[in-house]
């Protein structure tokens, strides 16, 4: 068996071609959404990932806002930085790119965001109305990974769904989407206190692998025919990525997302939703 390849790099270029109507149309009306993008300190990764968001940005239209900041900054440069975004008219919606460096108060810098201007869906208030079942912005790569899976038509509802890793960013939201009843799943959470990780991948429909640990999933842990999304990265010597999934689940697995190419691009593509739709919602009145 060869694995189905979940393309995050075409699903993302089609989710973009629409955004880029809807830009063209809020334009017409007068608005124009603008992201913001804080970046703190030189991580080559982290550089990386925010100037493909501002290349994205300019593929649809969205105005870029960039902040950069030294990896000594203080936490307070890195509020000032915060509210001045928060007060800019311009900006309709920002992000801070994390890990911040090590010594700076991550939650308190998110927690100072302004919560409509959250486009990454990490602010407190709207972690808090996703548990609540309200609407907010949702957290990018974990609804990315919702995207990539309907969008290959892998069945959600009814499945179980071994998600790996509770970091921020992912791990800890992503049951919080699959159990909604509009996705209807069943969810084990790993991480590394679980005592016997292959064990809990093989009952898996779907594994997401979001560990930072790399090729700690096997073939023999997959169930043949499951789906796995590759979220982790790690670099090797070379700076090259190196995923959670060993190479050698293609042959098991009935859909794999390769890493780059899967999670990344449509973590991306979520962003500019969430930009633009705070955008309608601000266009709306509401
Ligand atoms: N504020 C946030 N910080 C971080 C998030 C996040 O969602 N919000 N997630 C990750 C990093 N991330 C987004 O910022 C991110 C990761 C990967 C990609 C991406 O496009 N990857 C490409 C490969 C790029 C490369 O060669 O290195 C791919 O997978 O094809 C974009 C964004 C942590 N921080």
């Amino acid at each position: 068996m060869s694995a189905q390849i979940l393309d995050g790099k075409a699903t993302a270029a089609a989710i973009k071609a629409d955004l880029a109507q809807r830009v063209t149309a809020l334009k017409e009306r007068g608005v124009t959404p603008g992201l913001g993008t804080v970046l703190v300190g030189e991580d080559p990764g982290s550089q990386k990932y925010v100037a493909g968001k501002h290349r994205d940005c300019a593929q649809v239209g969205i105005a870029s806002i960039q902040r950069e900041l030294p990896a000594t900054a203080t936490q307070e440069e890195i509020e000032a930085v915060v509210r001045e975004l928060n007060d800019d008219p311009e900006c309709t919606g920002y992000i801070v790119q994390l890990p911040l460096p090590k010594g700076i108060d991550e939650n308190r810098i998110l927690e100072l965001m302004d919560p409509a201007k959250d486009a990454d869906g990490l602010h407190p208030m709207n972690l808090g109305r996703l548990v609540l079942n309200e609407p907010a912005p949702l957290p990018c790569t974990p609804y990315g990974v919702i995207q990539l899976l309907r969008q290959f038509g892998v069945e959600i509802a009814g499945a179980h769904v071994v998600v790996v890793g509770r970091g921020v960013t992912i791990g800890r939201s992503l049951p919080l989407l699959l159990t909604r009843k509009s996705e209807n799943a069943t969810v084990t959470q790993c991480h590394t206190g679980t005592r016997d990780l292959s064990a809990q991948l093989k009952q898996a429909d779907i594994v997401v692998a979001a560990a930072g640990s790399p090729h700690l999933i096997k073939p023999e842990d997959i169930r043949p025919g499951a789906a796995v999304l590759d979220v982790g990265v790690s670099r090797d010597e070379n700076g090259k990525i190196v995923g959670d999934v060993h190479p050698g689940v293609a042959e098991v697995a009935g859909w794999l997302s390769p890493n780059p190419g899967g999670v990344g691009p449509m973590t991306r593509a979520q962003l500019l939703v969430n930009v633009v739709e705070a955008a309608e919602r601000a266009a709306a009145g509401a």
